[in-house]
């Protein structure tokens, strides 16, 4: 095996003895896992196992067996892999409609020949659209030295000409799990309205999240006339949790139930068990499809340009900002903190003092840095006091977690709660300008749970509509354990587990991060 570099090129080096062998790639099965950043040593051993584990030897053509690893890995599971006998139907979905619809109706949509309109199911995004000239570009993802180009296509997503559900059959359920995030019920408004363009009539909302399978819970029924308003609020109209019952007790509710049709709106854990609902239900050879629409304001699922609600955060979090930066500016020696969400990743933080331009430090869970010593955060806030007269502060949860007290706790969901950073640097600022006999007038703002609790801004209440109608389509066309998402502006299908091997985050050498750094002018706090 030739391995001699990992993440960007600049990573890592490990000696190559048969040298014309050599090859400098990235794994970028998931780029560099968090935790493989630990030790050096764990780095490589990770490395190996994974390439291991992808049974692909990186030889000379090693691209072209990284090629067709994706493919395999990127095919979209369908009810014919269980069913093979099944045949498809002219879809009900047109928008050529002269009529209006009525139960099953089959007769009022044009071919493909007269309307344009729908997607062929050979149809394909591109996943990565820059050529990369050397592993040392910025940001580069190379799987050898030359950077060969490797085409990625990912499944595009759309309503097909033929479906593989009769309208009248169709027990279609919606589910909204994990924290709030801006734009649930664009999400579920815009599944219920393409539901009923289909012709299906019997769609419910189960309540508060996996614990909506339960028997005790009260479901909704839902139509067009009880979600026509619900985008004008925040929150969720079928409430959400976190915990919950087990796979086999969902999916034993789902077949008391009849739902044949099951859209799942969560983040990396909703995920995980909307595959699991997917795969026990291929077990028991239900005709029935799982499909996911990811939600997480975080931002932290693997392969899209972004997930909705995240917008909606950056743009809230950036009145957070303003009124730290105000504070502390109409102040003698005024230090403003913001606290926003992210637990391991740090994009909301980043694109939030990106936005803004009125933060001087911003601090994020995949960046370490130092509070004390002559190059901590303390140090150069003393700086900025004495050049600027004021400082903003920008912090992530997640981050910095090693300098906080461990809580030992998890939510019901197995995720671990963090130490408040926010708090912990606040109080830190004070002792530290006590300390020094300065004077510092230090403001607090954590408007975590106002920023979450919004509703979506513009950007992403199209960003909804268009995931949402996209689910139904993937649904109605067949397939099962996918999520949709936006790729290079585009919209495609994923196969679940692709997209949550592992939380997405912040690349401390890309651009992005770069850019930010160049923004807040701030230095490495090592
Ligand atoms: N590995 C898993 N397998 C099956 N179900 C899971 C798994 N992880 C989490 N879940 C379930 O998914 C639901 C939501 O999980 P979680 O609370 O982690 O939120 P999330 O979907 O990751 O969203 P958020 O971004 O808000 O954290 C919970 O009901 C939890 O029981
Ligand atoms: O208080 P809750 O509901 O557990 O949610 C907090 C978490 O939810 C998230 O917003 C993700 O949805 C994280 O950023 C945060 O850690
Ligand atoms: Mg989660």
């Amino acid at each position: 095996m030739s391995l001699i570099s990992i993440g960007n090129a600049s990573n890592l080096l490990v000696n190559c003895p048969v040298q014309w062998k050599c090859k400098s790639f990235t794994v970028f099965r998931g780029s560099v896992r968090p935790e493989w950043k630990i030790r050096r040593e764990s780095v490589v051993k990770a490395a190996l196992m994974e390439v291991g584990r992808s049974g692909m030897d990186f030889g000379e053509s090693g691209w072209k067996e990284y090629q067709e690893d994706f493919e395999r890995r990127f095919r979209i599971p369908h009810l014919t892999d269980s069913f093979p006998e099944l045949s498809p139907i002219p879809s009900t979905f047109c928008l050529k409609r002269r009529r209006p619809i009525i139960d099953d109706y089959f007769d009022c949509c044009p071919s493909a020949e007269q309307w344009n309109g729908y997607v062929n199911n050979d149809d394909r995004v591109l996943l990565k659209v820059i050529k990369y000239s050397s592993p040392t570009s910025a940001g580069a993802e190379c799987v050898d030295g030359n950077c060969s180009w490797i085409e990625q296509w990912v499944h595009r997503a759309g309503p097909r000409e033929k479906i593989y559900f009769r309208p009248g059959e169709v027990n279609a359920a919606i589910v909204t799990c994990g924290g709030l995030c801006p734009g649930l019920n664009d999400v579920i408004r815009q599944i219920v309205i393409t539901l009923e363009m289909y012709g299906v009539k019997r769609i419910t909302g189960l309540r508060f999240g996996y614990r909506g399978f339960s028997k005790d819970v009260p479901e909704i029924p839902l139509s067009r006339a009880v979600v026509q308003n619900i985008h004008l609020e925040g929150g969720s109209l079928l409430g959400v949790s976190r915990g919950g019952p087990n796979t086999k007790d969902i999916v034993d509710s789902m077949q008391e139930r009849g739902v044949n049709m099951l859209f799942v709106l969560g983040g990396n854990g909703t995920h995980a068990g909307a595959n699991a609902i997917h795969e026990e239900c291929r077990k028991r050879r239900m005709k029935a499809v799982v499909v996911g629409v990811p939600k997480t304001i975080d931002n932290d699922i693997l392969l899209m340009d972004k997930t909705f609600g995240f917008d909606t955060a950056v743009e809230e979090a950036q009145r957070a900002i303003n009124s730290a930066y105000i504070e502390a500016n109409s102040a003698y020696h005024g230090i403003g903190i913001v606290k926003l969400m992210g637990r391991s990743s740090g994009y909301i933080a980043m694109h939030a003092s990106l936005a803004s331009g009125q933060v001087d430090v911003c601090l994020i869970p995949e960046v370490s840095f130092n509070l004390h010593g002559p190059n901590g955060v303390l140090r150069h806030l003393r700086h900025l006091l004495e050049t600027k007269r004021s400082a903003v502060v920008c912090v992530a949860e997640g981050a910095g977690q090693n300098l906080v007290e461990k809580t030992n706790a998890t939510d019901a969901s197995g995720n671990i709660v963090y130490g408040d950073i926010g708090v912990h640097i606040q109080q830190e600022i004070k002792k530290y300008f006590k300390n020094i006999g300065m004077l510092a007038d230090v403001k607090y703002i954590d408007p975590t749970y106002m920023i979450r609790a919004c509703r979506a801004n513009a950007s992403d209440g199209i960003l909804c509509t268009v995931l949402g109608q996209n689910a139904v389509h993937g649904a109605f066309a067949g397939y099962s354990g996918i999520t949709v998402g936006i790729c290079n502006t585009h919209y495609v299908y994923f196969p679940i587990p692709e997209v949550i091997s592992h939380s997405r985050q912040v690349d401390p050498n890309s651009r992005m991060w770069h850019r930010c750094l160049t923004s807040t002018g701030q230095p490495d706090f090592f």
